[in-house]
């Protein structure tokens, strides 16, 4: 959602940077960020500074760690094998699955964000990434299937985001849904925000647990991307939650305080 103009620049100049960004956006996203009138009044004042001044290879917080329980690799695995190229015929076909990456700024998806500077203080982190210690708070991948519309996020909650005793917190469950059927809408929508987001909670969720958040495409109408979600344990068998959002499209401009 954010620093697109910065975005658009990386895209137009090419290379590994871009590419990175490839990777992460929907074709959807791309073509607006490459023809949206909305970005081109950001574009003269950033190319006059120098882009990029963190790593240039950013962290990817969606690869397996050490507090990862065998469950969660388990499912990580079955997930990652449907992401793999199978040869058929001697050609290479790529299957419909895409493992997306995850940094902890959202400025790292982009650049180095000295255009958003006054916007977003030079120490902000992406939410569910902003804890240092591994597994304590929020371990999680996302899948995307673009043929299908859906995706499927598997998710292990950490011993920081207790809420009722023993069990996860009504509010971080909320961010995981909030954050995977935004990943959807912004896949399928471009830039999007959240307009609602209605939760009903089935069970509770103990801390520690390895849980599939699923969400798919409801509808498109206009500048509403409806998003539907249920959060199971990984066979499915148990229903956490299930829920309904609405997400809409947003030109860059809204961030920096014009309306659409
Ligand atoms: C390029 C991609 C880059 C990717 C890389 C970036 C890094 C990403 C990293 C990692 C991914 C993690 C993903 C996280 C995702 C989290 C997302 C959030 O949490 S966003 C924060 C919370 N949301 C807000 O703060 C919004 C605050 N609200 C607003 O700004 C506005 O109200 C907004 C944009 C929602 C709508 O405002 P208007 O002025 O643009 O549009 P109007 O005309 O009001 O509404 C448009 C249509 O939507 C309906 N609508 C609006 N709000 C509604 C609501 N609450 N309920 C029902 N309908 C609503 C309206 O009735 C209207 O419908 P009719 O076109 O007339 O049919």
């Amino acid at each position: 959602m954010l620093g697109l103009s910065v975005m658009r620049r990386l895209l137009i100049s090419g290379g590994m940077r871009g590419l990175r960004l490839q990777q992460l956006l929907s074709e959807e996203t791309l073509r607006h960020l490459q023809t949206s009138p909305h970005n081109t009044r950001h574009i003269s004042v950033i190319s006059t500074v120098s882009l990029w001044p963190f790593s240039s290879q950013p962290r990817d917080f969606s690869q397996p760690n050490s507090s990862w329980s065998p469950e969660m690799h388990k499912v990580y695995d079955n997930y990652n094998a449907l992401c793999d190229t199978d040869i058929e015929n001697g050609e290479e076909k790529r299957g419909p699955w895409r493992k997306l990456p995850s940094y902890n700024r959202s400025i790292k998806y982009a650049t180095g964000g000295i255009h958003l500077s006054k916007l977003i203080q030079a120490k902000a982190r992406l939410f569910t990434r902003n804890v240092k210690e591994q597994g304590a708070t929020f371990e999680y991948v996302v899948f995307v299937n673009k043929e299908e519309k859906r995706c499927v996020c598997v998710f292990q909650a950490g011993r920081l985001l207790e809420g009722a005793p023993g069990h996860v917190h009504g509010g971080a469950i909320a961010t995981m849904i909030d954050t995977v059927t935004g990943t959807l809408a912004g896949f399928l929508s471009g830039p999007v925000m959240t307009a609602n987001l209605n939760i009903d909670y089935r069970n509770p969720m103990p801390l520690g647990s390895v849980v599939l958040i699923h969400s798919a495409l409801d509808r498109i109408e206009g500048r509403k991307t409806y998003i539907t979600c249920k959060v199971t344990s990984t066979d499915e068998s148990k229903l956490y939650t299930e829920s309904t959002a609405l997400f809409v499209s947003i030109s860059v401009g809204h961030l920096f305080g014009s309306r659409n």
